[in-house]
């Protein structure tokens, strides 16, 4: 069999290359267009000469070719939204002597009636992939994953080591932090993470359910069970969460009597709905949140020992904002973007004092408070960056001298911390040795480590 000679290496380069069937662009390192074939130009409707040495993404909607090029990592049969088809693009890095020189793409597709034809496949294809998302999004409750909770300190990134290594068990977690620091987060990445993930994440708020309603919330109730009851009756929150989680949202604010009978479904696995006669199986991992200083709780007897012991098998806690001040600037920047992709308005930025400012003010209210703070700044600004004005208030009145002395309890417990790293850092991790060092019960210091996320 003859090979191809170097005779024959235009006319194949020509037939591939300016082939009508196929659309091909090359881009170098930086993504800068440095080929484009006539088809491409064509689909397109650019002249060849004034698409060469553009940046590709001036030229292509929804390329990657420069991401490609950067990362030297190839992209075969990806779907591309270009001029209102949708079309299948390869995307392959080129290399010179090892080294990522730029990037080729082909997009595909043969002759305009097939293309047509697979295109409105592909577009039901995919419309009814996003309403079965949504569906399933809708179902399984849980929107949110581990990479959705932005953070850049230690204490968050161990925070989710701890969260990887529980999750796919059924042991049941508690979460505690103050309010705002995204414990729902954590409870729904939780679930992502199980072997329940395809089943549903339901959430009951124990603090907004009226007391005469949570039974029947909980539990259902059958058709005709009391005056006002539904036809066909009603399942409750353990009924739906059945095969998969149920997060009890501010557990701490659960009345004493629902409390004894969550404790009953707990031990027994039955749940029985009001007027039904007989109790049904229900299988739900349990994780509980909660702001509340259970064992006070306990102490005063609002929370059953017997239920803190059931929910509490392993415990969390998110630390508050002010706690993780390097969280401060990551997060501003990406709720700044969520709040402008919700609002529509472009406001790209912060100005340096308002960072200077997020860093020094305490947030109370955690990161619900700053994502609160930010929407109203994006309402209020009339630039595109956020500036000091544009801040409430009682945020932007917190002056330097004013950070500068802590309250009493925040320079204990920052020393109280400290002690306790160093020691355990002493005693090489060795909780018994470190608890002797510090002069305080193995028990004692098991509990200020879960405090403080050490
Ligand atoms: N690390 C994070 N990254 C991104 N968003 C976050 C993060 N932490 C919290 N949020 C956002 O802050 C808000 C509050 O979070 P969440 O509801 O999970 O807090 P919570 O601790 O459960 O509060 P509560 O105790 O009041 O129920 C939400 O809008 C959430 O999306």
């Amino acid at each position: 069999m003859e090979l191809i000679g170097d005779n024959h290496k235009q006319d194949v380069f020509d037939t591939f290359f300016e082939n009508g069937n196929f659309c091909i662009v090359v881009v170098d390192r930086e993504g800068y267009v440095t080929y484009m074939n006539e088809s491409y130009c064509r689909f397109l409707n650019l002249d060849k000469e004034e698409v060469t040495g553009k940046h590709v993404t001036d030229v292509i909607e929804n390329t990657r070719m420069h991401l490609v090029a950067e990362s030297g990592k190839e992209e075969m049969a990806d779907v591309q939204y270009i001029k209102g088809n949708y079309m299948i693009a390869n995307r392959i890095p080129l290399r010179s002597e090892g080294e990522v020189v730029g990037a080729f793409g082909m997009v595909l597709f043969r002759d305009t009636e097939e293309w047509l034809q697979m295109n409105s496949h592909i577009r039901d294809l995919l419309l009814e992939l996003k309403a079965y998302r949504s569906k399933r999004r809708e179902q399984t409750g849980a929107t949110y994953a581990l990479h959705h909770i932005i953070s850049r300190s230690q204490e968050v990134d161990v925070l989710k080591d701890k969260i990887k290594q529980v999750a796919p068990s059924d042991v049941s977690v508690l979460l505690r932090g103050e309010s705002g620091t995204g414990k729902e987060l954590f409870a729904h990445s939780i679930h992502h993470l199980s072997e329940r993930s395809n089943q549903p994440f339901v959430k009951v708020n124990c603090a907004a359910i009226p007391e005469d309603l949570l039974e029947s919330e909980l539990f259902g109730y059958q058709e005709g069970a009391f005056t006002g009851a539904k036809k066909g009756g009603k399942p409750g929150k353990f009924q739906l969460a059945d095969g998969g989680t149920l997060f009890l949202d501010e557990i701490g604010d659960m009345p004493i009597h629902a409390q004894v009978k969550i404790l009953r479904v707990l031990q027994e696995g039955e749940v029985e709905a009001i007027g039904a006669t007989h109790p049904q199986k229900v299988d739900v991992r349990i994780i509980a949140s909660t702001h509340q200083p259970l064992e006070q709780l306990i102490k005063d007897q609002r929370f059953r020992e017997d239920l803190f012991y059931r929910i509490n098998v392993v415990q969390f806690h998110v630390p508050a904002l002010r706690e993780r001040k390097e969280d401060i600037g990551v997060l501003a920047r990406s709720l700044l973007q969520k709040v402008t992709d919700k609002v529509g308005k472009r406001v790209v930025d912060f100005n340096a004092d308002v960072y200077e400012a997020f860093k020094r003010y305490a947030w109370p209210g955690n990161v619900r408070e700053l994502e609160n703070a930010i929407e109203s700044a994006v309402h209020l600004t009339r630039s595109e960056l956020i500036g000091l004005e544009d801040l409430p208030a009682a945020i932007r009145s917190h002056t330097d001298s004013q950070s500068a002395v802590k309250t009493l309890k925040e320079s204990l417990e920052e020393a109280e911390k400290q002690a306790i790293k160093d020691a355990i850092q002493f005693a090489e991790g060795d909780k018994v040795k470190a608890a002797e060092v510090l002069g305080i019960g193995k028990s004692s210091l098991y509990e200020k480590v879960k405090k403080y996320g050490l």
